[in-house]
């Protein structure tokens, strides 16, 4: 499965590099085959000891090699540490920084041109939720306007808005529900995102449509990311 930490704005450069190194070395003792993300802020993006099943990937990046776009990061930047993992289209990104569905799809198409691992975030806030499911899938299957669904190294992560650093997890019904849907059209890894702790990731691994979770809060805490690697491992599909 997929283990995903987002570390959103949070993490100094030498708190991010011990923190992976806690992550990799627990990786390594307990043999984990658990595929681990960390999207560590830019500042703290580096080259990091190789554990193959660990990637530490990029939150965001601007569709372009490199050039004159003040203040953004392009590929060239990444690539000099090796990142070959990057989320798009994460909510924050969606409602707060305000990007557009073209300007989403315009970095997705960019980043499959260079063959990187793509999280795509999808995820409809609370006012579409309490109109039902049809309404909820209907947004959903909007944000993939311009999204080419068959792309071998792409992951969806569905995360509630209103679940998003709020507590409120959507009920295990409800994933089960939307996953599902999700899967009758696409054939890539599904995660859930959306205040998943310790205390309930087990119940999420679960739900049968789920292959990992993308977790920030709970997941800024070395011991608490690393039982959830090992709840993971002992949740067998
Ligand atoms: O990228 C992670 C998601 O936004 C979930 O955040 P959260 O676990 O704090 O709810």
């Amino acid at each position: 499965m997929i283990i995903a930490s987002n570390f959103k704005t949070n993490y100094t450069r030498g708190a991010a590099k011990a923190f992976i190194k806690e992550i990799q070395s627990f990786i390594s003792q307990t043999n984990s085959e658990q595929q681990v993300r960390i999207f560590a802020p830019f500042t703290a993006l580096d080259h990091f000891d190789e554990v193959s099943n660990l990637k530490v990937g990029a939150q965001n990046f601007y569709p372009v090699q490199s050039g004159s776009y003040t203040g953004e990061i392009g590929f060239e930047q990444l690539e000099e540490f090796g990142i070959d993992t990057v989320l798009i289209g994460h909510s924050e990104r969606r409602h707060i920084l305000k990007e557009s569905q073209n300007f989403i799809a315009t970095k997705y198409d960019f980043a499959k041109a260079r063959e990187v691992e793509i999280i795509y975030c999808i995820g409809e806030p609370a006012e579409i939720r309490v109109q039902g499911i049809d309404a909820v899938m209907s947004y959903l299957w909007e944000q993939f306007e311009g999204i080419e669904i068959n792309y071998d190294k792409l992951i969806i992560a569905y995360e509630p808005v209103w679940a998003i650093g709020t507590g409120l997890t959507a009920s295990l019904e409800d994933i089960e529900e939307v996953l599902t849907r999700l899967r009758e059209k696409l054939c890539t890894p599904l995660l859930y995102g959306g205040s998943v702790k310790v205390d309930n990731i087990d119940a999420i691994l679960h739900v049968k449509a789920c292959d990992g979770v993308l977790v920030g809060t709970a997941s800024w805490n070395e011991k608490a990311f690393c039982e959830m690697i090992r709840i993971a491992d002992n949740v067998t599909k």
